[in-house]
């Protein structure tokens, strides 16, 4: 399948994801290529008279939210987001997610937990049996990364800096990305359980299954899976 093709999938999720979206509710935004055709839509939507408040869960989010007129939440004490929509990188059947290719994991986590529920919105090709072999992002503070890696590599991760024009890529909350593989045996959630605990380590781009639905765009058309809570 050429690459506009697959665009032409994302968008087609991203328009269905946005159908979740009602007049009045509280609206958490990911980030992403996919969550772009989502924010153009809603922007549309807005445009015709649907009446939303947003927070977004990056600044590259939020400017184009800003320049498509999306309304945002006025008071940063209350939001408890009706619904709460992103891609993914990864899901597997049982809804667990890893995230983070955009290096917006925290804030998108917070969202997702401020929500009563998640939409996930993605092309066919980000579903996956188990994610125990993809990689795993992990923000981290600057401070002595290096030997924070060197910590992760003693407890037998393979861990790589993220980059982005030869340098450290530096996330929006000023945190640095490891891509992590995990060792061999154990489950993204052990990892993450593992991981979490280390002082200096921010959050992880495993997002256990919580109350949300998939919508997957593919050949044979939209798929929805509905996931319940844990
Ligand atoms: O986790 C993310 C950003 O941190 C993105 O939601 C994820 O990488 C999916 O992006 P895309 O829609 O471009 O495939």
């Amino acid at each position: 399948m050429c690459e506009n093709k697959w665009e032409a999938l994302k968008q087609k999720a991203a328009q269905q994801g946005c159908m979740y979206i009602h007049d009045g509710m509280k609206v958490g935004l990911g980030s992403g290529s996919t969550m772009v055709y989502a924010l153009k839509y809603l922007g549309e939507l807005v445009k015709a008279g649907l009446r939303i408040q947003a927070v977004c869960s990056s600044d590259k989010t939020e400017a184009l939210a800003r320049e498509l007129k999306l309304p945002m939440i006025e008071d940063p004490s209350k939001i408890s987001l009706d619904i709460n929509l992103d891609g993914v990188d990864q899901i597997d059947p049982h809804g667990n997610v890893i995230k983070g290719g955009g290096a917006a994991l925290t804030r998108e986590k917070m969202l997702a937990q401020w929500a009563a529920k998640t939409i996930w919105i993605m092309d066919e090709r980000k579903i996956v049996d188990k994610l125990d072999q993809y990689l795993l992002p992990v923000e981290v503070l600057p401070f002595n990364h290096e030997h924070m890696r060197t910590v992760l590599i003693t407890m037998g991760y393979q861990v790589t800096l993220r980059k982005h024009q030869g340098q450290p890529l530096i996330t929006d909350n000023g945190g640095l990305i490891f891509d992590v593989r995990i060792p061999i045996g154990k489950t993204m959630s052990q990892a993450h359980q593992e991981l979490i605990q280390l002082a200096g380590v921010v959050e992880t781009g495993y997002f256990e299954k919580r109350l949300s639905t998939a919508v997957i765009a593919g050949s044979e058309g939209i798929k929805i899976i509905d996931f319940k809570d844990q």
